[in-house]
């Protein structure tokens, strides 16, 4: 295909694709790319980005509106610049009430099926530490570069509590075997360049404009790919994992709800809560 024939489809895919936002999210800023009509959201919950269920929920509702928008691609980011995201909101976990958990957990379970899922091409731009859940969205996307000198990783048995297996997949899907055994028992956090090493990342960047800067490039990747190859072939890969999560949704909320409300798992989660307080009383 010439490359003015190439330009002018993408001009008229741009006016008859621009996707709509509500410009109601709390924890989110969206904004698309006139170049390549990527969208981008941007995490924003200070301090941490914690994933509370306000958050998951406009995730969700987010991932919803660029499916049905037939969005050419979505990159997150974060609006910190030290932090992804901290992952799940610790407070949702802390002496939960069972039915707020399980509403927070179903929203944790949709994220993660339309993101890992998601028809069109996902890119993280992780700009921060991307612990645990924040490990785990990075890893849903299909490609991750991260600025240099922070951490990466699913560390929850640091926490004493267990990774759920949709959460282990995920990983399986991005390193290998024998590397997601080691990460996962040991609740390894990889500085950015050994995730690299691993390929837990694709790139490293030296800052967030370089992040961004090359996860925009990943979706030069599918401008000669017809898209619905491109999503089927995807779907063949990963749609496995989430049927299982599917059929499983609600074994899967009573389990983590049962697992979450023993008194050795809150009391681990306490002494975590203390010392991220402590870290900071610290170096005041
Ligand atoms: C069976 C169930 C399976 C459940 C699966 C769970 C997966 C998860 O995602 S569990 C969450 C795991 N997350 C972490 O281990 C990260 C903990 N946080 C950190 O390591 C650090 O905060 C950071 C490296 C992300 C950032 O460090 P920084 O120095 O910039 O900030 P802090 O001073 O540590 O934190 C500021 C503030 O935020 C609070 N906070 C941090 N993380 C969380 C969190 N995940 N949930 C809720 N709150 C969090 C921290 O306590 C501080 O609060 P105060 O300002 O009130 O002291």
């Amino acid at each position: 295909m010439m490359a003015s024939t190439r330009s002018l489809l993408r001009t008229k895919s741009l006016i008859s694709n621009l996707p709509r936002f509500s410009s109601n999210y709390k924890c989110l800023d969206v904004s698309v790319n006139n170049d390549n009509n990527i969208t981008t959201v941007t995490l924003k919950r200070p301090p941490v980005n914690s994933l509370n269920l306000d958050l998951l929920s406009e995730i969700s509702d987010v991932l919803t509106d660029l499916k049905k928008s037939k969005s050419p691609g979505m990159i997150l980011t974060s609006s910190s610049d030290k932090v992804f995201t901290a992952g799940l909101d610790i407070m949702e976990m802390h002496k939960p009430d069972p039915e707020r958990f399980k509403q927070f957990w179903y929203a944790l379970q949709d994220v993660w099926m339309k993101l890992y899922g998601s028809p069109f091409p996902t890119a993280a731009a992780i700009n921060g530490h991307a612990p645990a859940g924040g490990c785990l969205l990075a890893m849903c996307c299909e490609y991750r570069v991260m600025v240099q000198n922070f951490n990466i990783g699913l560390n929850e048995t640091q926490l004493g509590i267990v990774a759920p297996i949709w959460f282990i997949k995920t990983m399986l899907n991005t390193i290998s075997i024998r590397d997601t055994e080691l990460a996962l028992t040991t609740g390894r956090l990889f500085k950015t360049d050994e995730a690299l090493a691993v390929g837990l990342i694709d790139e490293m960047a030296t800052d967030k404009a370089d992040a961004l800067k090359k996860a925009n490039a990943f979706f030069e990747r599918f401008e000669m790919i017809p898209p619905i190859a491109r999503a089927y072939t995807k779907d063949s890969l990963r749609g496995s994992d989430i049927e299982d999560l599917k059929k499983n949704r609600e074994k899967d909320i009573q389990t983590t709800l049962s697992l979450i409300t023993q008194p050795k798992v809150q009391q681990g989660l306490e002494f975590y809560l203390a010392l991220l307080k402590n870290k900071k009383e610290s170096a005041a």
